[in-house]
């Protein structure tokens, strides 16, 4: 172990081969980082790098022979010995890949010094997953989540030592059935591969199993539920994949993989939705009523379309312009600094998430959980709404890289409620316009968004009384409006989507539940030019 000037602790130190000519190779343990240098005068566009050994994917001893007769670059050197490092390299737009570099030497003993170091410090990540269970949809998207497993996923995996119980699933729900049933202590994280319909399939199982596990009732609305530190994967394999590109920054299966292996966490609140002291589902992106159940309930007829239905059953819905009458009565989310007009998103290490949550915290162990929910206000909003969305996170996609809600925060206890009022279908196209350019979309007299911790609605319709007789004949009006796209009259009810499933009940209750469940992943990063960070002037520090 090498002294340097201020004291800091070098583990290795090494003049090492690296293509044709030899490199300095430092291994710094006190900041986590391997370096290598080209010890000639620095020239402008000199490869001089590091990776953060938080980022190295593995270590292998390299076989001599294969080298010589793929590159013929050591025959030179009777018995060189070698050793591979793979690791994350940042692209652009948030891409991980994985990427190797081989350094060689003369000396055995050596070389295997080098090995032992960086497999030990690889040892010493504790947050690094080693046994996981994988879920496939075979069915998601276009149907190739057993292929992007297998060819993009799989040998990532076996590369980093961990080892996967896979199981392809055979119908719906059979992966959440089988959470229910599995001894999950064996397993460090859970990998759901397909789009966001089998990522809460997965969440419902695990969250559901500890809630079982800890004799907590889910049917009670204001129970506190029992946190889930098993962390989920998600492999992005299906139409849309919401989740995973709000967390990550990208819908990219080689990435996910990637930000599994190295053990990232991402905290994630998840809201619960019941009605009438029934519990129906979680939810950690939309809960969108009006426009975005309309939309959701019309694309399910249409599956046999793959994700174009979506498309279709938008302009259908956009023309159809429908809008609903409802109660909501919401409590503001007084714990967190953020609100939703900020300029600021939520990024990795999030300081409004980490400050919220310990705000919310502190005011349980002041005041009990129970109080907190009865004594804070409830403000109630009636009024024609053409959508109303819930949301936890920025519900951004490759389509709307900003989302529904462009500073929602992913762990901040908080949830996002926009309402839209009924205006005209022009206006109601600049506001959705407003999702895919730079403009504010909360910057319209119609549209109101608050940052909320709880929220109810009841459609007009329910609160005129369910039975009585006129409900009939407005139950079979709005059939009839349905029917005819080009009226815009109100219906009856709309549906409410959750999270892309869509809900029995109009009336709902949804509470926000801080930090729930973990995330193989670690929020937006800034973007940075990555590349440029992991080279040139600033290695001159480090060495
Ligand atoms: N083997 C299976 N057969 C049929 N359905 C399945 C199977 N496995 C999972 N599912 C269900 O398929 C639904 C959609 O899956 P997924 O999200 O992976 O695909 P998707 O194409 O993105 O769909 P969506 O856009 O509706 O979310 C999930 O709700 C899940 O419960």
């Amino acid at each position: 172990m090498e002294q340097l000037p201020g004291g800091r602790r070098l583990r290795l130190a090494s003049s090492l081969g690296l293509g044709q000519r030899c490199w300095e190779v430092t291994l710094d343990e006190e900041r986590g980082l391997l370096a290598w240098r080209d010890p000639r005068p620095p020239r402008r566009g000199a490869d001089n790098c590091f990776v953060p050994t938080s980022e190295i994917i593995a270590v292998e001893e390299t076989e001599q022979n294969k080298k010589q007769r793929s590159t013929g670059k050591w025959q030179k050197m009777a018995k060189p010995h070698a050793f591979t490092v793979y690791y994350v390299k940042k692209a652009r737009n948030h891409r991980w890949r994985c990427r190797d570099v081989t350094f060689w030497c003369a000396d055995e003993y050596l070389c295997n010094q080098w090995i032992q170091a960086l497999k030990e410090l690889l040892e010493m990540q504790k947050c690094r997953p080693k046994q996981l269970l994988v879920y496939i949809n075979p069915y998601g998207g276009k149907r190739q989540g057993k292929r992007i497993y297998e060819q993009k996923v799989a040998p990532l995996f076996s590369l980093a030592s961990i080892s996967a119980d896979v199981v392809v699933t055979e119908h719906a729900n059979h992966a959440k059935d089988n959470l229910f049933e599995v001894n999950i202590s064996k397993y460090d994280g859970v990998v759901c591969v397909g789009g966001d319909g089998m990522f809460s399939e997965v969440m419902h199982g695990l969250i559901g199993r500890m809630q079982k596990d800890s004799g907590i009732d889910q049917n009670n609305p204001k129970a506190p539920l029992a946190q889930c530190n098993i962390r989920i994967g998600i492999i992005p394999a299906g139409s849309t994949d919401c989740v995973c590109y709000s967390t990550v920054g990208i819908s990219d299966p080689v990435t996910s993989a990637l930000h599994i292996i190295i053990g990232d966490c991402q905290p994630l609140d998840v809201s619960s939705v019941h009605h009438n002291n029934t519990f129906l589902k979680y939810a950690v992106s939309l809960l969108g009523y009006g426009f975005y159940g309309d939309v959701l309930k019309d694309s399910e007829k249409k599956r046999w379309m793959g994700p174009m239905r979506y498309d279709y059953s938008g302009f259908k819905t956009f023309l159809s312009h429908h809008y609903y009458e409802g109660t909501i009565s919401f409590q503001p989310a007084k714990h967190t600094l953020g609100s939703p007009r900020d300029k600021d998103s939520c990024r990795t290490g999030c300081c409004v998430c980490k400050e919220s949550e310990q705000q919310l915290a502190e005011q349980r162990k002041k005041c009990g959980f129970k109080h907190e929910e009865d004594e804070d206000e409830w403000k109630v909003i009636k009024g024609k709404f053409l959508a109303i969305n819930v949301v936890n996170m920025s519900c951004a996609c490759p389509r709307s890289p900003k989302g529904l809600s462009p500073a929602a925060h992913l762990a901040d206890g908080t949830a996002d409620l926009i309402l839209v009022r009924k205006c005209s279908r022009f206006d109601f196209l600049r506001y959705l316009v407003r999702h895919t350019n730079r403009d504010d979309q909360f910057d319209f007299s119609f549209v109101d968004v608050y940052r909320v911790k709880s929220f109810q609605f009841t459609s007009k319709l329910s609160e005129d009384n369910e039975s009585s007789v006129t409900d009939i004949g407005k139950k079979r009006f709005g059939q009839f409006c349905r029917d005819h796209p080009a009226c815009c009259c109100n219906i009856a009810n709309s549906t409410w989507n959750c999270d892309g499933e869509t809900l029995d009940s109009s009336a709902i209750e949804v509470r926000v539940h801080c930090q729930l469940m973990k995330l193989f992943a670690r929020g937006i990063e800034e973007n940075c030019t990555d590349e440029a960070a992991y080279s040139h002037s600033s290695i001159e520090q480090l060495l």
